[in-house]
C-alpha cells in the first residue's frame, strides 16, 4: 500500500515540489478543525498508514502542542515528523524518540531573514525609533519635546546569546555596522565557527554587553534564562533584542527592568504567550514590537517549505531525514557507535 503524508497546516509557496511527492505517497489532510477532533480522528483509524507528517508553526492553532498526549495518539504508522520552522519547541522530541518517531526542522533556511530582523530591531531600539514613528503618525512630527537622542551601533559590544546559524549570520551583519561581538554558548566554538567572536561566560556576557541579542532555542534549560537576577547583572541602559522565543525572557521581569531604566530599550519579535503581549511592553514607548515576523519573506518562506518537503521526500525514498533535530542526531551518532538500545530508537536523550 502507498504510504500517506499528512499535511498539518498549508504549503503556500513550494506547491510544485509538494505536488511532486504524489507519485511517492498519498497526500492527505485531516478533517478535524480542533485538537479533540484530531485526536479522535487519529484514534478512529482514519489516518492509519500515515508515515510522514508535514507540519507548520501555525498548525498548533488546530492541534495544540505536539506533546506526549498527541504524540501517543498518532497512528502507529507515523515514523517521521517534518516541522516547517527552525524552532521546534512545539514538539515534545523526547516523546517522539520514545515512540521511534524522527523529527526534522529547517535550520539555515531561516538564518538571513531572522538575522535581518534582529539587525532591524537592534538599530531601531538603539536609535529609539519607535517613539518618533508613533508621533509622526499621530500628526506630531518628532513630538514635543522631541525624543532623546539615540545611539549608534559603531563601537558597541553586541553580546550574542547563542552563536548558532542565526547568531553567526547576525555576527557578520553586526560587524558591518562596526560592532564588537562577544558570544555565549554552552560550549566554546572552534575558531573557524566563532569567526573571531570572543567567547564569554554567561555572567560576563550579561555584564559586558551594550546590546544583548537572544538567539537560543527554547527548552526546559532556557525558559526564563533572563529574569530579575540576570537583569541585575547587566549594564545600566542595556538594549535587549529577542528574535528567538519569547519565553527565554521572563516578560514580567523585563517590564520591571524597563520601568527602572536598567534596560533602556528593547526590540521584540517573539513573546511568552503569543499572540498576547504583556501590557507593560505595549505601553512602553521604548519597546519596538513586531508580531513574530522573523522569517516573513517570500524567499525565506519558500526556502523553508522546500527544505521541509526535501525532508519528507528523504523519509519516503530513503527512510531517513536530512535535517534531524540535534537531540535525535546526537542519539544517531551514539547508535552508530554501537550504543543501540534493545528497543531501537529509545535512547536516553541525556546522551546530548
Ligand atoms: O520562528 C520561526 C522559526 O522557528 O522558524
Amino acid at each position: 500500500m502507498r504510504p500517506k503524508v499528512l499535511l498539518l497546516g498549508r504549503v503556500e509557496h513550494a506547491t510544485e515540489s509538494w505536488n511532486s511527492l504524489s507519485p511517492l505517497a498519498e497526500l492527505v489532510e485531516p478533517r478535524a478543525r480542533n485538537r479533540t477532533d484530531f485526536i479522535d480522528e487519529c484514534r478512529k483509524g482514519t489516518l492509519d498508514d500515515v508515515l510522514v507528517i508535514y507540519r507548520t508553526f501555525e498548525s498548533v492553532d488546530m492541534t495544540g502542542r505536539l506533546d506526549e498526549e498527541l504524540v501517543t495518539a498518532l497512528p502507529a504508522s507515523v515514523k517521521f515528523i517534518c516541522h516547517n520552522g527552525a524552532g521546534y519547541d512545539q514538539i515534545d522530541v523526547h516523546a517522539c524518540s520514545n515512540r521511534g518517531v524522527k523529527v526534522s526542522n529547517t535550520p539555515d533556511a531561516v538564518n538571513d531573514s531572522t538575522a535581518d530582523t534582529a539587525m532591524f530591531l537592534i538599530l531601531g531600539a538603539l536609535r529609539r525609533l519607535n517613539v518618533p514613528m508613533t508621533t509622526l503618525r499621530e500628526g506630531n512630527w518628532r513630538g514635543h519635546p522631541p525624543p532623546p537622542l539615540g545611539h549608534d551601533p559603531q563601537g558597541k559590544t553586541l553580546g550574542i546569546l547563542g552563536l548558532g546559524g542565526i547568531g553567526r549570520n547576525l555576527k557578520s551583519k553586526a560587524e558591518a555596522f562596526g560592532m564588537r561581538i562577544i558570544y555565549h554558548n554552552r560550549k566554546e566554538l572552534s575558531e573557524p565557527l566563532a569567526g573571531g567572536a570572543e567567547y564569554a561566560t554567561f555572567e560576563s556576557l550579561l555584564a559586558r554587553s551594550d546590546i544583548i541579542s537572544i538567539n537560543i532555542p527554547l527548552n526546559a534549560d532556557t525558559r526564563h534564562m533572563l529574569s530579575t537576577r540576570e537583569f541585575e547583572q547587566m549594564k545600566h541602559g542595556v538594549v535587549l533584542v529577542n528574535t528567538a522565543r519569547g519565553a527565554v525572557i521572563d516578560e514580567g521581569a523585563l517590564v520591571e527592568a524597563l520601568d527602572s531604566g536598567k534596560v533602556s530599550s528593547v526590540g521584540l519579535d517573539v513573546y511568552e504567550a503569543e499572540p498576547d503581549i504583556h501590557p507593560g511592553l505595549k505601553a512602553n514607548p521604548n519597546v519596538m514590537l513586531l508580531p513574530h515576523m522573523g522569517t516573513w519573506s517570500v524567499e525565506t518562506q519558500t526556502a523553508m517549505e522546500e527544505k521541509t518537503i526535501a525532508n519528507v521526500r528523504s523519509a519516503l525514498e530513503k527512510g531517513s531525514l536530512r535535517d534531524v533535530v540535534p537531540e535525535q542526531a546526537c542519539c544517531e551518532i551514539q547508535l552508530a557507535r554501537g550504543k543501540r538500545s534493545e528497543t531501537g530508537y529509545v535512547v536516553p536523550l541525556t546522551c546530548c
